[in-house]
């Protein structure tokens, strides 16, 4: 039986605008698993880069409850919530939100000097994820002065200084050509081997073919579930027409 890491309940995202309101998540039940690749699809503007903040804590919900390992973290404490987005989760954002004016290994010790590891262990870390990433040689770059590619692999080893539990990604190869972008998802596919739990946005179907479990959201609710168990390459163009189906509503 697999646990659940994560569970939402009743939520709701309301954003304000002058007088206007928009409810970008309605009433919205969830659960993600343990050791899951678990893949939000959906139509631009239906809520999936919102349920992904308020699942990462990264923004306050307006209505509901989300339950870390049976823990409500929408109750936290600022500093609570710190810890827990420090020590518990990585989140790989869209645009990278690398900092600039700090090399690539600086950009990636950042969140685990910030969650207090020693210098020793945290330059032993960053040296590992370097090489695991393919970026071992761009060390004492700023990003400006490396590819999309290399900035995307810092992003994702900076998620996973502090070996969180849960990794977000946000369109994790929305900026990539082909060959970066798969080879970012064989890196996520390799830690959710390894027992990370993945939670994917993406408008890709290849992308999308990674899930162990695909979640559609429509107009900021839970349309469509589906269980397809672990990922095989040989099921690739089997899956993607699964997938297809389930996303245009012919399934
Ligand atoms: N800060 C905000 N203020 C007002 N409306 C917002 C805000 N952020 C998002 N929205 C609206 O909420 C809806 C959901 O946005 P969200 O970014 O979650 O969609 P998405 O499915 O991730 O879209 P995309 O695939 O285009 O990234 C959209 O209609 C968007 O315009």
């Amino acid at each position: 039986m697999k646990k659940v890491i994560l569970k939402a309940k009743n939520l709701c995202k309301t954003y304000s605008t002058g007088s206007e309101q928009f409810h970008a998540i309605r009433n919205l039940d969830l659960d993600i698993y343990e050791g899951d690749f678990t893949v939000i699809v959906g139509n631009s503007g239906s809520g999936k880069s919102t349920l992904l903040y308020l699942l990462s804590g990264l923004d306050s919900i307006t209505v509901g409850e989300v339950y870390y390992r049976g823990e409500r973290i929408d109750n936290y404490t600022e500093k609570e919530l710190a810890e827990f987005r420090t020590r518990r989760i990585g989140y790989i954002y869209q645009s990278m939100n690398l900092v600039p004016d700090l090399t690539l290994y600086e950009n990636i010790s950042l969140p685990g000097y910030i969650a207090g590891q020693s210098k020793q262990q945290l330059d032993k870390t960053v040296q590992a994820l370097m090489q695991t990433m393919g970026i071992e040689g761009q060390q004492q770059r700023l990003p400006a002065q490396t590819s999309g590619g290399q900035q995307q692999r810092a992003a994702i080893a900076r998620a996973l200084i502090n070996a969180p539990d849960i990794i977000f990604a946000d369109e994790p190869t929305g900026s990539l050509n082909y060959e970066q972008g798969i080879a970012v998802l064989d890196i996520l596919t390799e830690m959710n081997r390894k027992g990370q739990s993945v939670v994917m946005v993406t408008h890709d179907i290849k992308a999308a073919c990674r899930a162990d479990r695909l979640i559609l959201i429509r107009d900021g609710k839970i349309a469509d579930v589906l269980e397809l168990g672990k990922f095989v390459p040989d099921q690739l163009e089997n899956r993607e027409k699964i997938i297809f189906a389930c996303i245009s509503g012919r399934g």
